[in-house]
């Protein structure tokens, strides 16, 4: 049976930071979107984070007909899925939960509607196991704020049928992403491995008393954060290799990788940890709330977003290139 690419109502379960940035999104792109989330006040709670995002999304230009009251909330997972063309799940990530929820959710849903889940790096054979029609199941994990990274990484499961990973292809394109295939199916995908692995070095920085949280990001928004945004780990240790490139980085630098820079393993998430974390990040913040901070990372972003298109242009590529 051919999957539905062409899609026209977008159905949401989960609503909180990604959820809600997959609403916008898909209400940017003119669609008509239907929500569920069970939480108490969640319908609020999403129509506000939307309206925080809107100004973002109409500088960066909306579709034809886009509008925020085209977001109808409802009360059951049956009515949000039963009628959709394209379903996204972004609830708790806990496998028991989206098990539970995805066996609910392809019962109701047409067996033509590809459905995606958001998950970070669970697997989805697993947490698909219990689905009807699971050849149509796929992981699509986005990058927040859902609205407007491009990046969304496609995961399929042992029963995912290849023209599944196809369709979602076209389906986030059409919602103006970049997919990405993983074609192993191992946990945490490709970019959360990247991240984790950052993230828990910059943990033990913290730990052992050789950086506050503010100078480890300092560490990365002045340097590898601003080359990132156009040019990945590759292909920057190409040039950095000079002329001759990566044979000789990898003679000069790689030797260097079995020094002990790193530590690899968690550290112990202890209390003290914990609070230096929390205190760190307050002091980060400032006076500042989360909504502005989420506008200020927007503009920034489209004006990131904006440089990268023109100079690749400038230099005959095109954005996803
Ligand atoms: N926060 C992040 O940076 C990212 C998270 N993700 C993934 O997205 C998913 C959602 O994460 P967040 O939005 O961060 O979590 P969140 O905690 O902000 O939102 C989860 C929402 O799910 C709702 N919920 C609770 N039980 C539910 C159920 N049985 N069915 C449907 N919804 C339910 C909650 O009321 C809440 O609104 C997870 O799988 C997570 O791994 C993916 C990319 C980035
Ligand atoms: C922390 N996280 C693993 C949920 C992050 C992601 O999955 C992607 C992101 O937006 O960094």
């Amino acid at each position: 049976m051919p999957f539905i690419t062409k899609i026209k109502t977008f159905a949401a379960l989960g609503s909180g930071v990604i959820g809600s940035g997959w609403v916008a999104r898909a209400l940017a792109h003119g669609l008509d979107v239907i929500a569920w989330d069970p939480a108490p006040g969640a319908e609020q709670a999403l129509r506000k984070r939307i309206a925080n995002a809107w100004p973002a999304l109409e500088k960066q230009g909306l579709a034809p007909g886009a509008a925020q009251d085209r977001l109808t909330f409802v009360a059951t997972i049956e009515e949000c899925v039963r009628d959709a063309d394209f379903i996204q799940e972004s609830a708790p990530e806990r496998l028991d939960l989206k098990l539970d929820l995805h066996a609910k959710i392809s019962a109701a849903a047409r067996p033509d509607a590809i459905i995606g889940s958001s998950t970070s790096g669970l697997l989805p054979s697993e947490f698909y196991e219990s689905s009807t029609h699971p050849e149509r199941c796929v992981v699509g994990h986005p990058f927040n704020p859902v609205y407007l990274l491009p990046l969304v990484e496609i995961v399929g499961g042992k029963r995912t049928a290849p023209e599944a990973i196809e369709a979602a292809k076209t389906i986030y394109t059409a919602l103006g992403m970049r997919p990405l295939h993983v074609r192993k199916e191992v946990p945490g995908f490709i970019a959360d491995r990247l991240l984790e692995a950052l993230w828990r070095e910059a943990l033990h920085l913290v730990n052992d008393g050789v950086a506050t949280t503010g100078e480890i990001d300092d560490a990365i928004r002045f340097g590898a954060g601003l080359r990132w945004s156009f040019m990945g780990t590759f292909l920057t240790y190409t040039l950095a290799g000079g002329d001759a490139g990566m044979r000789h980085f990898m003679s000069q630098f790689g030797p260097a990788l079995k020094l002990p820079w790193t530590y690899l393993p968690a550290p112990e998430l202890t209390d003290k940890l914990i609070d230096d974390v929390v205190d760190g990040t307050a002091e980060q913040q400032g006076e500042r709330s989360i909504a502005a901070l989420e506008r200020y990372r927007d503009d920034t972003l489209l004006a990131v977003l904006d440089a990268v298109k023109t100079s690749k242009a400038n230099h005959g590529m095109a954005f996803g290139d």
